[in-house]
């Protein structure tokens, strides 16, 4: 791909956040501006954005998403609104299996049409990585369409995409759980593997839903670990209702990241933190399902590496980043900063991308969000105000989005 020469100037607030200490770091705009005027003074731009009044802040990164998929749930989301839990709707055939249902009737075109209006919906809210996974297929042939409409996606749309095979995710309608793992030991992962090896297709990470009444401990295991055996990097999902010691099985087999642990132990927690598994907290779980908070302060006193993520599934249907710092800054007792570093460079490490993304940094992708607002706050801080105050989106040094408020007046 060309490079793109793009020209921030005149910022009122650059925000960097650097990957060594994931802390952040604001630079005063005056010095570097004069620095950067005489360093390229003989170069030429394809753009240049006059960014007075303006923040610049990394790309935002999305550490966990479900985009591929047919049918909605909204007839479920009353039912959980009148009391019932999430597996009361799982056990009675909807949730998961309803999407199942409806993903595997639907065609690819279809299934891509969706999953690209809503990347463009995440992308206008500032995310410019995203983590998507399949699993609502549940067989070969339905998990395979699914990652090859997440492939077509990441080779057509600016947005730089993480990809995962969720084909645990939920055991199929007419299988035992071991039933369920034999199938993705034996047919689903070695035809992955065949796939990924002739360059047809890329997967990133192995995911499993390690939960009572889904997968248990030991089929989680051997499923991650040969996932692992390929070259996966192993980011799942653990101790979201129950507490399973999925963050101590993770932590021992080297997880790049878990996510949910709604309801990890103590020990788990010391676990996470010794091997550097990053946790993947949702605060849209919790607050649809009335659920305990994760515990974000128990975990970032442990120094636990703390990503965010927006979980977009049909349970719950949330594409922005704006959004999930906020209800972590206001559910989980999280800082605006330690937001911010978890809704980017964290949530890039979670990714195993925190080398090329998530601050700006010399070497790194171009990836940048342009405020109309003085103080970086405002992005957290105006609940569901992101339409207006993010102005530009730019990835790779591409502007992506301009939201130029004075067209269409
Ligand atoms: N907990 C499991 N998976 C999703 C929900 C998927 C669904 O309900 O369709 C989650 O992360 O919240
Ligand atoms: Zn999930």
């Amino acid at each position: 791909m060309s490079r793109n020469r793009l020209l921030v100037k005149n910022a009122q607030q650059v925000v960097l956040i650097f990957a060594a200490n994931y802390t952040l770091f604001y630079a005063n705009t005056v010095g570097p501006a004069e620095t950067i005027r005489a360093q390229y003074s003989e170069a030429s731009f394809d753009r240049v954005i006059d960014a007075a009044g303006m923040c610049v802040l990394p790309g935002l990164v999305d550490a966990h998403t479900h985009p591929v998929w047919a049918g909605d749930r909204v007839h479920e989301f009353a039912m959980k609104l009148a009391g019932a839990t999430y597996m009361d709707v799982h056990r009675a055939g909807g949730g998961i299996h309803f999407t199942v249902e409806h993903t595997r009737a639907s065609a690819a075109s279809d299934l891509l049409a969706s999953l690209r209006s809503r990347l463009a919906r995440m992308q206008r809210a500032g995310t410019t990585l995203v983590e998507c996974k399949s699993g609502y297929g549940l067989e070969l042939q339905t998990e395979l369409k699914m990652l090859e409409v997440i492939e077509e996606a990441r080779r057509s749309l600016p947005i730089n995409v993480s990809s995962t095979y969720c084909g645990a995710h939920a055991v199929p309608k007419g299988k035992t759980v071991t039933e369920a793992t034999e199938d993705i030991l034996q047919v689903q992962l070695p035809r992955l593997k065949a796939l990924m090896s002739a360059g047809k297709l890329r997967v990133d990470n192995i995911d499993v839903f390690c939960e009572q009444g889904v997968f248990d401990l030991d089929s989680t295991r051997s499923i991650l670990q040969a996932g692992k055996e390929m070259g996966l990097k192993i980011n799942f999902h653990g101790d979201e209702l129950h507490p399973m010691n999925s963050a101590e099985m993770g932590a021992e087999l080297g997880a790049l990241a878990i996510s949910h642990l709604e309801e990890v132990t103590d020990e788990g927690i010391v676990a996470m933190a010794k091997a550097k598994t990053a946790a993947v907290l949702l605060p849209t779980t919790a607050y649809i399902l009335r659920l305990p908070q994760p515990r974000a302060r128990d975990m970032l006193d442990a120094g636990v590496i703390v990503a965010l993520g927006s979980d977009f599934n049909p349970n719950a249907y949330c594409c922005s980043m704006p959004i999930i710092m906020h209800l972590a800054c206001v559910n989980m007792r999280m800082s605006m900063s330690e937001a911010l570093a978890a809704a980017t460079i964290n949530a890039a490490f979670a990714l195993g991308r925190s080398h090329t993304h998530g601050s700006l940094e010399v070497d790194k992708h171009g990836d940048l969000l342009l405020l109309d607002t003085t103080r970086w706050e405002h992005l957290i801080y105006q609940l569901g105000g992101h339409q207006e105050v993010i102005r530009y989106v730019i990835i790779k040094g591409k502007v992506v989005y301009d939201n130029d408020k004075t067209m269409g007046l």
